[in-house]
């Protein structure tokens, strides 16, 4: 008899509610568990996050000019944790979607893709032997609708997700079957028309603040 892996988040019925928000669950794959997830933000709050990340990544550009890597060929930046009321609540927001208190998350990520950046496929866990509060949890948030181009995609699975602006991919990986974690191998589709924005959200095991 084969005993089914327990999941993070208990995504029984076509919602999760917030305290502040109910989120409908648009798609699902079961192990590994994958959740697609519509109005995670609201328009204006996804504006405003792509407004508050636009100065910082012209700045974080400056230092870390010589930087170049292959695998992400998109910019990026971090929220300090709590950074305004914005960020708290939306930090607080995804913690209960995400059924992990926020003391276990990373600061939320800002990536920004022009046309023809992308991720790599990657694993968002750390894959050393020694990692002592390895990530657990990821949700990806679609800050803009991107024209053409710029999917989240699962190779291993061969599944797809389209960016909807305040839509969301959530995935976890801390199963003890490794077979399952690594099913989660994920990258970012070159956008080939438009621009892409999203916020990552990544979840420790342990608490992280
Ligand atoms: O941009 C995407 O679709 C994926 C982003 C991602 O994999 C990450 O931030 O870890
Ligand atoms: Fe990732």
């Amino acid at each position: 008899m084969t005993i089914k892996e327990q999941t993070i988040i208990n995504a029984i019925g076509n919602k999760i509610v917030t305290t502040d928000k109910e989120i409908h669950i648009i798609g699902k794959i079961d192990d590994p568990l994958i959740l697609i997830l519509e109005n995670v933000l609201s328009c204006a709050e996804c504006d405003t996050l792509i407004d508050l990340a636009q100065n910082k990544m012209q700045r974080a550009k400056i230092g870390k000019s010589h930087e170049v890597s292959n695998i992400r060929t998109s910019s990026s930046m971090f929220f300090e944790e709590s950074e305004n009321e914005l960020i708290r609540k939306i930090e607080t927001r995804v913690s209960e979607l995400m059924n992990i208190p926020v003391s276990h998350a990373e600061p939320l990520q800002i990536l920004h893709y022009k046309a023809s950046e992308q991720y790599q496929p990657h694993f968002d866990y750390f894959t050393s032997d020694n990692v002592i509060n390895n990530r657990i949890s990821t949700m990806v948030i679609y800050l803009n609708d991107v024209e053409e181009g710029g999917e989240t995609y699962f190779p291993s699975l061969r599944f797809t997700v389209t960016p909807k602006k305040g839509s969301a991919v959530y995935f976890e990986y801390f199963y003890n079957d490794n077979h399952m974690n690594e099913l989660t191998l994920h990258g970012g589709n070159p956008v080939a028309v438009g621009e892409k924005w999203v916020a990552t959200q990544w979840m420790r095991r342990q608490r992280y603040r």
